[in-house]
């Protein structure tokens, strides 16, 4: 089986304005990066910047929406439909954010149906699982991840577009609850699921932490924050070089 690709995905959520997105987008056009077969490269934009940012961007590099409806567009005020992405010729999704789960009160069924629908329409998904800071006190981290992740299993069959990422803010470096995901995966949805699954991880990745996060035995990339707005942003790219050096 192939080796898993480093992924990097700058999370730009709600930030910015028309010219920053063109100095974003300078920065990482004129950036010297490894190439598309060690790392796959997904900008996040808000809704009103993607076209923007997918006429400017360099062709090696991606776009991916921060969230969609959970089924076909219609009377859904304020909503995006993932019809409407693929329409854009937006490759990517995130959903299942944190902070969408946390401040939206997005269930994991909720998740869960919007992964299924946005993978049916032909999207790729980023699909955002975490404890939060509660529930990682109580020493149930294992327990919540599994149960986010159960509810995507039990409702996609076909796991080659999504990127799982594991995304508790306390959690820098610790590996650990990446190595207990792809044994989950390997347990509850197969072997080759679990082998081929790039699992991701979030959580003020910067340009100082990023080398010493990636070597980190079973992760596979970052969904990169605050500090994908920022030069830096091309450091975290450069840093699966750090994976390729170790395979
Ligand atoms: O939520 C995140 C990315 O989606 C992480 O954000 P920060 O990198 O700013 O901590």
């Amino acid at each position: 089986m192939a080796p898993r690709k480093f992924f990097v995905g700058g999370n730009w959520k709600c930030n910015g304005t028309g010219d920053d997105v063109k100095k974003i987008v300078t920065v990482l056009n004129e950036a010297e990066v490894p190439s598309e077969d060690a790392v796959e490269v997904v900008v996040s934009p808000p809704f009103v910047f993607l076209q923007q940012a997918t006429g400017l961007l360099r062709p090696d590099f991606a776009v991916a929406a921060q969230n969609c409806w959970v089924r076909k567009g219609g009377a859904f005020t304020g909503e995006i439909s993932a019809e409407m992405l693929v329409n854009l010729q937006v490759p990517w999704v995130i959903l299942g954010h944190s902070e969408r789960r946390a401040l939206l009160n997005e269930s994991s069924d909720f998740v869960a149906d919007k992964v299924a629908y946005a993978l049916a329409q032909g999207l790729k998904v980023i699909a955002c699982i975490g404890e939060t800071l509660e529930q990682r006190e109580a020493g149930t981290t294992m327990e919540v991840v599994a149960a986010q992740t159960k509810a995507i299993a039990e409702k996609i069959s076909d796991w080659t577009n999504v990127v799982l990422t594991y995304e508790p803010v306390w959690a820098i470096g610790t590996g650990k609850v990446h190595d207990g995901l792809r044994k989950w995966l390997q347990a509850n949805v197969g072997p080759a699921v679990a082998e081929s699954t790039r699992i991701i991880y979030g959580g003020s990745v910067n340009g100082a932490n990023c080398k010493e996060l990636a070597a980190q035995p079973d992760l596979d990339g970052f969904l990169v924050g605050g500090a994908s707005l920022k030069p830096e942003f091309v450091d975290i790219i450069k840093s699966a070089t750090v994976k390729s050096a170790s395979a």
